[in-house]
């Protein structure tokens, strides 16, 4: 019998979530320094049973790291009875394509390996059996598993033959050789812990930047390293006393005041811009605000997504445990998702890898396909597809079937793109690189587009912590920009009338409001085609209908919103549009439509029915007596605004503002 240990945050499913709590809020901060991705980087370190400390060390005994080309074996009853729990709950229906003779026959399959997963299908066996196979494994390791080096290098110096003087002598020296080995470790830990605390002390910065009290001077004054410390007392307390304020506040001091003091004392703490901190403190309560701060400072955790045109979830799992890896199903919401808690063996390089069997992909990436949910026999347009997270996922849900144009901008990423196509063995896409405002005049007609829109990245902060600092007001004008564009695109590339679909999907992995619900908002005052439906997907925050002094149309709740202190995911935004009917006029018409060739021959425009949206929008406005009841969607003045930042961006980035406009968009969307 295996009992369950209760899981740390890291190791919690991800999906609905606890509510964040007190117990967030003791994370170390990360300096924004770039962070590092490795795969080694990214395991965590609980595990799927007993306490993290146990057994990350045991699983490092059991399972030799250069055995990741050893023929699968079942390495731990213990681990193949907890994954099976995992099963049980997780695992019930797959609800995924057989593998196709196809599939199998591919080339790039690797036949030895299939064979092998196949034959580890675990319905067939029962658990007396693997726990028999598991008993046939010992947990420790084997003579022959383990070369023990100090054997080896010892065997020459204490012989049978040696004389005892000469042992003991030869053992002085090296008890003295030792010892002196130690003594110069020691000292190295302590410079290294000294010049630690020095280079914390650096970044807080706290002394130059924050008026502190006497007592709290004096504190400080003693050591440096209790700055971070006392820094985070402080914080916790403004915190409370701003969830409380009434009751708690000093009455020489405003809630403005205490506001500007913690944004003063984010900044210092975790590493951001004084503005990126601000807009993202502005989107929560300052006690969740303080939950996402601390979120972000530590690695959501590692998922993979297995491929159902290669093998099913089941057949995947059993085939990387028996390589040591401890994983389990991501959550009930997703049947194909596994997340993994440590593993003896590089996740991008395992025979299943190579053979496409799985992607590395974060848990919410999956949410804007499973939005978009296309169907079998579609035609399907992924606007921003590299590299191919969910151009491959799409095309397994579609079964290989139907088509899916899979477009890039960027030529070196679309290289990346066509790897992931091949090698998870997709065969109804067709890559194609062009800038994707283009799109309905290349070509249109969709049952369905995606478009997982280029953004700022503050919803993946824990990944790169470049984002605290190097993100500007410039860039939040030119990227919601460049989205409404491209959101009207994808809207006009979409066939209204099409028998299966007709739908949108836009998707950031930033949660600033004015790249989401804005946008959108957008886009609904543009285009009165189109309405907000439910996303289908089963958790998830609702978008904003009111943020600071905007107004958002009342089914903008239908969006969802996704963050790391919330579900464990990765910072997202998900919003599904219908179209309900054809392109307005004006607006690009898809190449070779009918409404384009009743354009061209005509010069009329085409009538556009007006939705449901847009009346409940204008009587909104009417009764509000308001021109612009969202407002801040002036073009004019929205471009007067971003040429002015293009500007000043292209001048610090050395680029000669007299060059054309074009070019100087195209150089800074690169
Ligand atoms: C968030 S990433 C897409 C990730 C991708 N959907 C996936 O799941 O793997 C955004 C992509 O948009 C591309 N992009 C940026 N501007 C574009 C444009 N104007 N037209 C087409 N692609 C663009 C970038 O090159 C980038 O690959």
């Amino acid at each position: 019998m295996v009992r369950k240990a209760k899981p740390s945050r890291r190791m919690t499913k991800q999906g609905p979530p606890p509510n964040p709590d007190d117990s967030l809020l003791s994370k170390k901060r990360k300096s924004a320094a770039p962070a590092k991705s490795s795969i080694k980087k990214q395991r965590v370190e609980a595990p799927v049973n007993g306490s993290a400390k146990a057994s990350s060390k045991s699983a490092g005994k059991r399972v030799p790291k250069a055995r990741s080309d050893a023929a699968p074996q079942i390495v731990s009853g213990k681990k193949t009875q907890t994954v099976l729990d995992g099963f049980e709950d997780g695992f019930e229906e797959d609800g995924v394509s057989d593998i196709s003779g196809d599939a199998i026959d591919d080339p790039d399959v690797m036949e030895d390996e299939l064979d092998g997963i196949e034959e580890a299908n675990l319905d067939d066996v029962s658990d007396d059996e693997l726990q028999d196979d598991a008993d046939d494994f010992d947990l420790a390791p084997s003579d022959d598993d383990v070369v023990d080096s100090d054997r080896e290098n010892h065997a020459g110096v204490w012989s049978e033959d040696d004389d005892s003087d000469a042992e003991e002598a030869l053992n002085a020296a090296n008890i003295a050789g030792l010892t002196q080995k130690l003594d110069n470790q020691r000292a190295q830990e302590l410079k290294d812990n000294e010049a630690e605390l020095q280079k914390d002390a650096l970044q807080t910065n706290i002394a130059a930047d924050l008026p502190l009290s006497d007592d709290e001077e004096g504190q400080q004054k003693s050591l440096l390293a209790p700055d971070l410390q006392l820094l985070r007392t402080r914080i916790t307390e403004t915190v409370r006393v701003l969830t409380s304020f009434k009751e708690l506040h000093d009455p020489a001091r405003s809630r403005n005041d205490y506001t500007q003091s913690l944004l003063k004392d984010i900044c210092a703490y975790y590493g951001y811009s004084p503005f990126l901190a601000a807009k993202l403190f502005s989107l929560f309560p300052p006690q969740e605000a303080l939950a996402f701060f601390d979120s972000n400072e530590s690695p959501r955790p590692m998922v993979i997504r297995t491929n159902t045109l290669r093998t099913a979830r089941r057949q995947l799992a059993q085939a990387l445990i028996n390589r040591g890896v401890q994983l389990q199903p991501v959550g009930k919401w997703s049947k194909v998702g596994l997340q993994v808690f440590e593993s003896a063996v590089p996740l991008g390089a395992t025979p299943e890898y190579l053979a496409g069997h799985y992607i590395l992909q974060a848990a919410s990436s999956f949410l804007p396909v499973m939005a978009l949910a296309p169907q079998e026999h579609e035609r399907v347009l992924d606007m921003t597809a590299a590299p191919g997270g969910k151009t491959t996922h799409m095309a397994a849900l579609m079964r290989n079937t139907g088509c899916i144009f899979a477009n890039d901008s960027n030529k070196d990423r679309a290289k990346g793109l066509i790897g992931n196509i091949h090698r998870l063995g997709v065969k109804n896409t067709i890559v194609c690189n062009y800038s994707a405002l283009e799109f309905p005049k290349v070509m249109g007609g969709f049952d369905r587009v995606l478009l997982d829109a280029p953004c700022s990245g503050t919803g993946v902060i824990a990944k790169d912590a470049s984002v605290k600092t190097n993100k500007t007001e410039a860039d939040f004008l030119r990227l919601p920009h460049l989205q409404k564009q491209l959101l009207l695109a994808a809207i006009d590339s979409v066939d209204h009338a099409s028998k299966t679909g007709g739908y949108i999907v836009y998707s950031t992995c930033s949660v600033t409001v004015e790249e989401n619900e804005q946008v959108v908002q957008y886009a609904l005052n543009k285009r009165p085609n189109v309405r907000l439906v439910p996303t289908g997907l089963v958790f998830g925050k609702e978008g904003f209908v009111k943020y600071e002094s905007k107004r958002f149309h009342p089914a903008m709740k239908e969006t969802r919103r996704y963050y790391p202190h919330s579900y464990n995911v990765d910072g997202f935004f998900v919003a599904k549009l219908k179209k309900t009917g054809p392109t307005p006029a004006g607006a690009v018409k898809p190449q070779g439509s009918a409404e384009d060739k009743a354009q061209q021959n005509n010069g009329a425009s085409v009538a556009v029915e007006e939705s449901e949206a847009d009346v409940e929008a204008d009587v909104e406005a009417g009764a509000n007596g308001e021109e612009d009841v969202f407002g801040g969607f002036d073009d004019e003045e929205d471009n007067e605004i971003i040429d002015r930042a293009l500007r000043k961006q292209m001048r610090r980035k050395g680029i000669d503002p007299r060059a054309t406009k074009s070019r100087a968009v195209k150089s800074l969307s690169r």
